[in-house]
This record gives C-alpha cells, sequence and structure tokens, in this order.
C-alpha cells in the first residue's frame, strides 16, 4: 500500500498539493473571515442608508430611475439624484421597497449585517432565529403593511408592502376576508414576539390563565382534594415543534456525514499509508492543516478539523407523568359480609393503610413549576468554550480528535478524544488552565470517563436553570419506581431524573458548606418520601439543632412523626433529647432485631410481608413495621456539644439498623475530620456533596477532590461506592413545603405520634444493676458465658443471646454487683474474677 501511495504522489502533483492546502488554510484564516464579515456588514449598512433615504428623496429620484435598468441609472450621473447613496442606491431602494416587500424590505440588509457579524464571529444570535424572522418578517410584515399602511397613506411614493404585499394582500382579501387579515396579521405578530421573547409567551399565558380562571372556583388557599382532579396536572413543557425539527435535523447530519466520511475512509484506506502523528511544531497548530489519520480504531471518521466534529446533545428532559394521587389506593374498602352477616376481616390480608384509608396522598399543584427562562441552547456559548477548550489545550501541545458536548440543566459535559500518544494525567492537570480561559468556576476534569473511553471537562452553563421538584416528582421514572424508601434527588448533567432507594443506600451522609443547599437537598428528600409513602408505612424521626429548618413538618406530626412518650414537640432540637431518642432508636433496634428473629426472617420487607398475611400473631407482640427515617440536621453542632453520646448510638444504628427498616440522614456543614469520624464515615457508605471550600472537606466526605469545583446552588457530587455522579439537586422552597405539610396535617391522622420505645436512663439503669434481688433472666448464662471465656466484653453477651446493648449493659452492671467481673476500664473487656465454672455454680447457688 506504501509503494502505490508513493508512486501516486508525482513530483508535478506536490508542489499542486501544497497549493491547495495554502488556499484551504488562507480561506479558513481567522483573519481573512473578519474581513470578509466587514465587508458584508458594510454592504448591509449601505443597502440599509439606500433604503432609509428612500422615504425621504424617494419622490424626487422616482421618475429618474422607475422603468430603467440599473446601468441607465448610474450612466444618466448620480448630479441629479438626491438619495444619500448616489443613483445606485435610489435603484435599489425603489426595486426593494416598491417592487418587493415595501417598508419591511429594511430586513433584507439587516440581515446582511448579520451575516457579516456572525463571520467576523461578534454576534450570539442564532442564524436559523435570525433567518427565520427575516424570512417571517418579509412574507407577513409586507402583508401587513400592505393591509394597514397603503389604506392609512394611499398618496405617497411609498409602497408599504411593497408590490409583494399588494399583491398577496389582494388575494387574501378575496379568499378570507378584512376580518381573516387582521387574524393573520395578530398571528404574525405573536409569531413574531414570541419567536424575539420567550418570556413574552410566559406573559399571555399568564393572561389567558388569569382571564379563564375567573371562571373556575377561587378556593385557593386548601382545594379540596375531589376538585384537584378537575385539573389538569401541570406538566413539565416539551420543546415546541420546530425546536424537535432542529433537534432532530442536527441528530441526523453527523449521521449523515459520518456516512459520508465512512465511504470517503474506505476508500482512502485502500491506498493510504497510515501513519501515526507524532505532534511536531508544524502540524499540532493547526487542525485543519492535517492530514493525518489515526490508525485505531479503524478509521470511520476523520480526526479533522474538529470544528465539524463538534456535536452538541440538548438532552430531552424526561417524560413527566401525570400524578393520580392514589385516589383508588385510599378508598375505604367496602367490608365482605358473609351470607351470616359476619364480616370476612379476619381471612383478609392485614391492611395496615385501613386506619388512615381515606388518606390522601399529597397533590402535584402543591409544587411550583420554575419558569427558567428560553431554554434554546446557546450554540455560540457551546462554540465558544469548544474553542477555548481545544485552544487551551493546543497550547499545551495537546491535539485532540474530537469533542462532544452534552447539555445539562447547569453543567455542559464537553467530551473530548485525545490523539493517540498523549498522557492522560497531563490533561488532568490542566484543570485550571481551561478554568482560568473559560473564565469559569466548576470546572471538572473526568479523566478518563468511565466506560467511554473519552476524557470530560464539565463547564457551568451561563444560564443555569433551575431543577423544580415538581419536574422530579412528576417524572415517569419517579412515579412508576417501586422502591421502599424512594428519593427524587434531582436531575444528572444529562438531564436524567435521578431517583434512589434510600433503604439500598442504607444511610445517607450530606455535607456541605453553609449556603449551599444542604437544607433544600434534606427537604427535597422527605418531600419525595412524602408524596410515595403512606403515614402507616413510613415514620420520620426529625433532629434539628438549629431549631428552625424542620419546623415546617410539625404539621404531619401526627401522620408521619415519631416521638418519645410524653415529649411535647416531635421536632427534637435539645441536645439532651436527641441522646435519649438516639438510645430509645437503639431499643427500637433491638426490639424489632427480637421479632424479626422470633418471626424466622432476615429483613423487615419479609417480616410486614409475613404479618400482612396473617402468619405472625400480634397477640405475642408482632406488629406491622413502618420504615423509620431519621433525618439529623447540623449533625455536627451534636458532635460538638455532645460527642461520643452521639456519636455511639448513631453509629450502632448505621451498623444495624439496615435489616429493621430503620435508615438515617446526617448532614453537616463542618465536613472535617473530627466530625466526620472514621466510624461515621465507615457506616454511611452514600454521600451527597454540595459545595465545600477546601479540597480537604471534599476528600473528607468524599475521599477524593471534587466538590470543592462545584458552582454552588445545589449542585452536588452524589457518591455510592466507587461511583460519582454529578447531580443538580431539585429545588423545593420552604412555601412549597409548608403547604404540602398543611396539606397532609389537615387530614385526619393518627391520634398521636408514633411512639418510640422508653429507655431507662443511665441512673434508672444503674440503681436496678445492683439490686441482684431482680436479675435478669438471662443472668445465670451470661455469667456462664462470662466465665467460660474468661472475657468481661458486654458485646458478647450482646453476640451470644442477640440482646440489644442496653439489657447487655445492665446484665453486665449486675454481673459485677455480684463479683463476677470488675469495673469498667475504658475500652478494655471487665476483668474477670472467677476461674471456673465450679466456682461459679457455687456463687450462683448462693445468690439462689
Ligand atoms: N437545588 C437548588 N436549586 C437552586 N437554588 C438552590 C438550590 N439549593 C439551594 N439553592 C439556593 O441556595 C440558597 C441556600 O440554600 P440552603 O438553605 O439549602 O443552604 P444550606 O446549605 O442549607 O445553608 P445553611 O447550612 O446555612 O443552612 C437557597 O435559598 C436557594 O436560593
Amino acid at each position: 500500500m506504501a509503494k502505490r501511495k508513493r508512486k501516486r504522489q508525482s513530483p508535478r502533483q506536490k508542489p499542486k498539493q501544497g497549493q491547495k492546502k495554502k488556499i484551504v488554510s488562507f480561506l479558513k484564516n481567522e483573519r481573512v473571515h473578519f474581513i470578509w464579515g466587514v465587508i458584508v456588514a458594510f454592504i448591509g449598512i449601505f443597502m440599509l442608508l439606500a433604503i432609509i433615504s428612500f422615504f425621504f428623496t424617494g419622490a424626487a429620484d422616482q421618475s429618474k430611475v422607475i422603468n430603467k435598468t440599473y446601468m441607465e441609472v448610474v450612466r444618466s450621473g448620480t448630479s441629479d439624484i438626491d438619495n444619500w447613496t448616489g443613483a445606485g442606491g435610489a435603484y435599489m431602494a425603489e426595486r426593494l421597497v416598491n417592487d418587493w416587500f415595501g417598508l419591511f424590505s429594511a430586513l433584507i440588509p439587516i440581515f446582511l449585517i448579520y451575516i457579516g457579524l456572525k463571520i467576523m464571529n461578534a454576534t450570539s444570535l442564532s442564524f436559523l432565529k435570525a433567518l427565520f424572522i427575516t424570512a417571517f418578517g418579509l412574507i407577513g410584515g409586507s402583508v401587513s403593511s400592505a393591509f394597514i399602511l397603503d389604506r392609512l397613506f394611499p398618496n405617497t411614493h411609498v409602497k408599504w408592502g411593497g408590490a409583494h404585499g399588494i399583491q398577496i394582500e389582494r388575494i387574501l382579501e378575496n379568499s378570507i376576508g378584512w376580518p381573516g387579515i387582521i387574524l393573520l396579521i395578530l398571528l404574525f405578530i405573536t409569531i413574531i414576539v414570541v419567536t424575539l421573547r420567550k418570556s413574552s409567551m410566559y406573559k399571555i399565558q399568564e393572561t389567558l390563565i388569569n382571564g379563564t380562571s375567573s371562571f373556575a372556583p377561587q378556593n385557593e388557599t386548601s382545594p379540596a382534594p375531589e376538585e384537584d382532579d378537575w385539573y389538569e396536572p401541570e406538566k413539565e413543557k416539551k420543546p415546541g415543534l420546530l425546536k424537535r425539527f432542529f433537534t432532530w435535523m442536527k441528530k441526523i447530519k453527523p449521521l449523515r456525514e459520518e456516512q459520508h466520511e465512512q465511504e470517503i475512509a474506505e476508500d482512502e484506506e485502500t491506498d493510504q499509508i497510515v501513519q501515526r502523528k507524532t505532534p511536531t511544531a508544524n502540524t499540532t497548530h493547526n487542525f485543519t492543516e492535517s492530514t493525518t489519520i489515526s490508525p485505531k480504531p479503524p478509521v470511520t471518521k476523520r480526526p479533522f478539523p474538529v470544528e465539524n466534529d463538534f456535536e452538541v446533545i440538548v438532552p430531552e428532559d424526561d417524560e413527566t407523568a401525570i400524578h393520580i394521587p392514589h385516589a383508588e389506593e385510599n378508598k375505604p374498602k367496602e367490608e365482605t359480609k358473609s351470607p351470616e352477616g359476619m364480616t370476612q376481616e379476619l381471612e383478609e390480608d392485614y391492611d395496615p393503610r385501613k386506619d388512615l384509608s381515606s388518606f390522601r396522598f399529597p397533590t402535584m399543584n402543591l409544587l411550583k413549576i420554575y419558569n427558567t427562562g428560553d431554554r434554546a441552547v446557546d450554540m455560540d456559548e457551546q462554540n465558544e468554550n469548544k474553542e477555548k477548550i481545544i485552544h487551551t489545550l493546543r497550547n499545551y501541545g495537546i491535539e485532540i480528535t474530537s469533542i462532544k458536548a452534552t447539555v445539562g440543566p447547569t453543567i455542559t459535559l464537553y467530551e473530548i478524544v485525545p490523539q493517540a500518544g498523549v498522557r492522560i494525567s497531563k490533561i488532568r492537570n490542566l484543570e485550571d488552565d481551561i478554568a482560568l480561559s473559560l473564565s469559569a468556576l466548576g470546572i471538572r476534569i473526568i479523566a478518563p470517563m468511565p466506560g467511554k473511553g473519552t476524557i470530560g471537562i464539565e463547564v457551568p452553563n451561563k444560564d443555569p436553570q433551575i431543577v423544580s421538584m415538581q419536574s422530579v416528582i412528576s417524572s415517569k421514572r419517579f412515579q412508576e419506581c417501586d422502591y421502599e424508601l424512594p428519593v427524587a434527588l434531582g436531575k444528572t448533567i444529562t438531564n436524567e431524573v435521578f431517583i434512589f432507594d434510600l433503604t439500598k443506600m442504607p444511610h445517607l451522609l450530606v455535607a456541605g458548606a453553609t449556603g449551599q443547599g444542604k437544607s433544600v437537598g434534606l427537604n427535597a428528600i422527605i418531600t419525595s418520601l412524602l408524596y410515595k409513602k403512606h403515614p402507616s408505612e413510613m415514620k420520620m424521626v426529625l433532629i434539628d439543632p438549629k431549631m428552625v429548618e424542620f419546623n415546617i413538618y410539625s404539621a404531619v406530626e401526627k401522620h408521619y412523626l415519631a416521638k418519645l412518650p410524653d415529649e411535647e414537640k416531635a421536632i427534637i432540637t435539645d441536645v439532651t433529647k436527641v441522646t435519649q431518642t438516639l438510645n430509645s432508636l437503639t431499643k427500637e433496634m433491638d426490639d424489632r432485631y427480637e421479632l424479626l428473629m422470633k418471626a424466622h426472617v432476615r429483613t423487615v420487607k419479609e417480616y410486614n410481608e409475613k404479618f400482612v398475611k396473617r402468619r405472625l400473631n400480634p397477640e405475642k407482640g408482632h406488629r406491622y413495621m413502618p420504615y423509620i427515617v431519621v433525618v439529623i440536621d447540623e449533625f455536627g453542632d451534636l458532635i460538638m456539644t455532645a460527642g461520643k453520646e452521639i456519636e455511639m448510638p448513631i453509629a450502632r444504628i448505621a451498623q444495624k439498623a439496615r435489616a429493621v427498616g430503620m435508615h438515617m440522614v446526617i448532614a453537616t456543614q463542618r465536613p472535617t475530620t473530627n466530625i466526620i469520624t472514621g466510624t461515621i464515615k465507615a457506616n454511611f457508605p452514600a454521600r451527597m456533596a454540595f459545595r465545600v471550600t477546601s479540597q480537604i472537606d471534599s476528600r473528607t466526605i468524599l475521599d477524593m477532590s471534587g466538590a470543592n469545583q462545584l458552582i454552588g446552588r445545589g449542585d452536588m457530587l452524589f457518591s455510592q461506592g466507587s461511583s460519582l455522579i454529578r447531580i443538580q439537586c431539585a429545588f423545593v422552597d420552604t412555601p412549597e413545603v409548608e403547604e404540602i405539610s398543611q396539606y397532609i396535617g389537615k387530614q385526619r391522622g393518627y391520634d398521636a405520634a408514633f411512639a418510640l420505645p422508653e429507655v431507662i436512663s443511665d441512673m434508672e439503669a444503674g440503681a436496678g444493676a445492683t439490686d441482684l434481688g431482680d436479675r435478669d433472666p438471662l443472668f445465670d448464662e451470661a455469667a456462664r458465658l462470662i466465665v467460660v471465656h474468661q472475657q468481661g466484653s458486654t458485646s458478647l453477651i450482646q453476640r451470644k443471646f442477640s440482646i440489644g446493648y442496653n439489657r447487655a449493659g445492665r446484665l453486665m452492671d449486675q454481673l459485677e454487683a455480684a463479683g463476677i467481673v470488675g469495673a469498667v476500664q475504658g475500652s478494655k473487656p471487665r476483668e474477670v474474677f472467677i476461674a471456673d465454672e465450679y466456682s461459679l455454680e457455687k456463687l450462683l447457688d448462693s445468690l439462689r
């Protein structure tokens, strides 16, 4: 193949190819582009001047230019022409205005000026938009002018609608009459206005809604659930038909190009030398000049010019689903009576929802839809970023073969493929330089992208969009998921709704500097659960040392909250109460374990299934177990004030509570190692990191940097195990949460909040321990265990007898009082005073 190639390049052909290259590079030169742009823009300005002048001087010039050719007018001289731009301008303006599109002919030079600016790279208005406005303006504007202005000002030298407008207006008047024309003009104005400013569409919508809502019932504050069904839930807006058409065109264009290129490549492949390119000073600095072909994989796409390979993907929003507020599920079940009139209730499955069978889930209209302005992709921004990335990399001697952009709600991911031989670490080290050249915060480089064979550069969008809670809750994905504790957290940078099952996490650590979106994130988690879980299926323990964050949930106390018996408030704000509550949760966990053991099942799900099938007897202590979600805001404050007292029960719950349906979400704005300790970290594999101020903080939360490069306002990294996903957290505002709580709170609830088990305080436990007359039933067995193992360890007793920490602790205190073991020695096991079983039996006999 190599030989053939060499033969083909005869000495005469070589200079020709060189010349061709030079011409191509000259045409593509940035400066040449700029000059071309200036020329086109000046032509546009000249034409515009001619037209403007025509309105003032056209009457005087008309007789000199009408019914003449251009050459005749020019030859006749300019001395008696009044138009500011001479005979040529006068002739052109007469043709454009009177013979073509009238007043709106001015759009033609304006479009030329735009083209000039575009070539100069000096405007960000999209070409398609400009072309559409010009074409539509010429047609619609000329007809409108002919209809209105030619009637208002008939006796001037100007044909306001031009020949085109007059002709079409006549045809229209004959076919649809003047009311039809007026409607058409209104339609034209609407289309132009909406195309120019999307916000005007919302204004029109608002006006129409206000107009029509005056006929609708006005009870907005407390819509009866039944009434909600009258309103169609608001769906997230889909892109318009035109936008979808253009997106489709964009998608198929690269495909066609690829096909074409493949054909070329196949032809070329047979007779070209495949050579690996080593970047040299000459070749690496101009993508467009290079003709080298990358050897691997088989050439299907020419690597250069990169400019033509730029693919911008705008992922569609997830399809939203209409939320049916579980009306069917909640309808009170009719009791089936046997012929004898006896209820068959006992034979039926147990229905945990029965006590609150009329409960209605919050409706979608309680959540706000955020109009985020024009969602069209700013192609200029995309191109600009692409150019800057390419140039920055090139400045460091890195050439790339392709670049692709995926535009998300707040971040755009640029995926690049570097040329063979480029070290990935080199690109990774350029993070700051790329950030500098793009003048943007929040740039993150993912090198390499897992499973993709590319390198990702995440760049924040200039115009970030709010991801509304409404959009994620109403998404089909969330509505149709059958997770035990589903949480809709937000959207990924590829616009996919991100949901997870809290039971699978099984606990979540949330961290981020102040004001970066933690509280909103916690509210998003709680809101998701409220939209999916019935009060009988889930209870929450809300701990809020800041005292203000969770107050809004007090309305749902009798539906969803759990608290200590005799406690006044369900939202825990006092640190001493936090310790008690956590100890109580530990007891609940132990109790649940005992019940699971008795029922011979391993998880709360299996247990509840058995209970629903009425295979567990409530008289033997069995009960339906709702999931318990413990949410702790500002966990750092608690650790600072109560230290180990808080850390230990949290660690215990985190270690064990998963199987019994208890899950924790803890948040802190101080992601330091004395707050997120090794114990906490080990038990919280799932982490949500909002923006933090330093790389060290990021490492404390995620075990890697990244959270320090986020942009705030809900921008976050979600890590579970080894995977790390960038997500824009859904935004739910306090008034929205308040409305949801009120909606639930107004409905009939249980008589009281879910009661957590009472715990014996340390003092009480201590008193009981010394009272050997009231020994635990396991006392003898525990004593034998300790003596046999010669190890005074509470956890040994716990493990062996599968009992809770509190009970094992009490047992150990009783063993101490009986002189079997010594006192506590910090973290070391207690000393065992009885050396053998024989001595022990004698001691036990004496105690009986
Ligand atoms: N997902 C989001 N989308 C858009 N804006 C957000 C989002 N999350 C937070 N914000 C903005 O950031 C502000 C602060 O958020 P938030 O109150 O959740 O911070 P925080 O981390 O809890 O702060 P602190 O720790 O001081 O309470 C909000 O008022 C809102 O304007």
